[in-house]
């Protein structure tokens, strides 16, 4: 189940607060439980202004890194900055402007939705109470949950209480959201609308760091991408970045993927691989008009030859080793 984590903070960001380009920024943030390293030394940069998909399998580290980047949780070692102030010291000023959604309490069960984000509300001293109702339903509208306010939080499907999380993560303007798989147990229609709300959301100037296992969620909404893997954060780019340094790649279709593979090999090329119907291999210095012709010249039957830009998930599954669920 998922809540928010409520900013207990009392007042908003301070005259001289430097500006700086970074909206979170770690070194060497570490975690370790017991003899198990969750978060190893990782150095996070997240752009302001940025949507940062902040990506991995399970248990690589994401949500205990985003405890740690929220302050609910100590780090062993390292340490971390919020908007550009250090954290945990400056808190109580940055926190108002962050927006959360995080593993953690519950919702009252027996409150409808608005019952629930009037008292997290209430328990904001940064918020002014007159505007409570305004601002809840503003929150519940934002996120497609105004017709479904008055109902019971245990009424509520997985993908509304996620909705409801995440409104209470817009109880307040937001300068930054941290958001933990924001769109799990959506159903397709819903993480199509948390999706848009996070583009406009980003779109008003917000930075968004938002964890994902979804390969699909970061190539769809973000600008910006860190990779955990075993608690280590093993790739961090700007998208376009990670995608113009991508080696292109070679792949032939025919039914005698063997035969193609042993030109590929013979023309000096390394890293061929087959599947059932395709020869593949990085394309290196040759000319892919050289390559057909030798293919033809040994009378492999090519059904069809592509020079191709590899895409993400091969990129990331070659940075952890792991596949990534691409749907969503
Ligand atoms: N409170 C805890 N006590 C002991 N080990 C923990 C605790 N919290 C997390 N871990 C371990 O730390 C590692 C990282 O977990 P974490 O939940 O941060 O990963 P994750 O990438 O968010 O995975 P998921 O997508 O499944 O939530 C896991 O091996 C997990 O078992």
């Amino acid at each position: 189940m998922t809540a928010p984590a409520t900013a207990t903070a009392t007042t908003t960001s301070g005259p001289g607060q430097p500006a700086g380009s970074l909206a979170v920024e770690s070194t060497g943030l570490t975690k370790r439980f017991r003899r198990q390293v969750a978060v190893d030394g990782i150095d996070l940069a997240v752009p302001r202004g940025s949507v940062y998909g902040f990506l991995g399998p399970n248990g690589s580290g994401k949500t205990t890194t985003i405890r740690l980047l929220l302050g609910l949780i100590r780090p062993t070692a390292g340490s971390h900055s919020l908007l550009g102030q250090p954290m945990p010291q400056a808190a109580a000023r940055v926190l108002p402007g962050v927006g959360a959604l995080v593993e953690g309490p519950a919702f009252h069960p027996y409150l409808s939705g608005r019952a629930n984000l009037l008292r997290l509300d209430a328990a904001d001293r940064t918020a002014e109470p007159g505007t409570a109702r305004r601002r809840v339903d503003a929150a519940l509208d934002r996120v497609g949950l105004l017709a479904a306010a008055g109902k019971r939080y245990r009424a509520y499907s997985l993908g509304m209480r996620q909705r409801l999380a995440l409104a209470a993560a817009l109880l307040a303007p937001r300068e930054l959201l941290i958001l933990d798989e924001p769109t799990n147990g959506l159903d397709p229609q819903g993480t199509r609308e948390v999706r848009a709300l996070l583009t406009h959301l980003a779109a008003e100037g917000a930075t968004i760091l938002l964890s994902t296992h979804l390969l699909s969620e970061v190539e769809q909404i973000c600008t910006h991408v860190g990779v955990m893997h075993l608690g280590r954060l093993v790739a961090q780019a700007p998208l376009a970045e990670l995608r113009a340094g991508a080696v292109p790649r070679v792949r032939v279709e025919t039914d005698r993927p063997e035969a193609a593979a042993r030109v590929l090999r013979e023309l000096g090329m390394s890293g061929v691989e087959t599947a059932t119907e395709t020869a593949t291999a990085p394309l290196g210095r040759l000319a892919p008009e050289k390559i057909v012709a030798e293919l033809v010249r040994h009378d492999v039957p090519v059904r069809g030859f592509a020079v191709v830009a590899p895409d993400l998930e091969e990129m990331f599954v070659s940075l952890t080793g792991e596949g990534f669920d691409v749907s969503g």
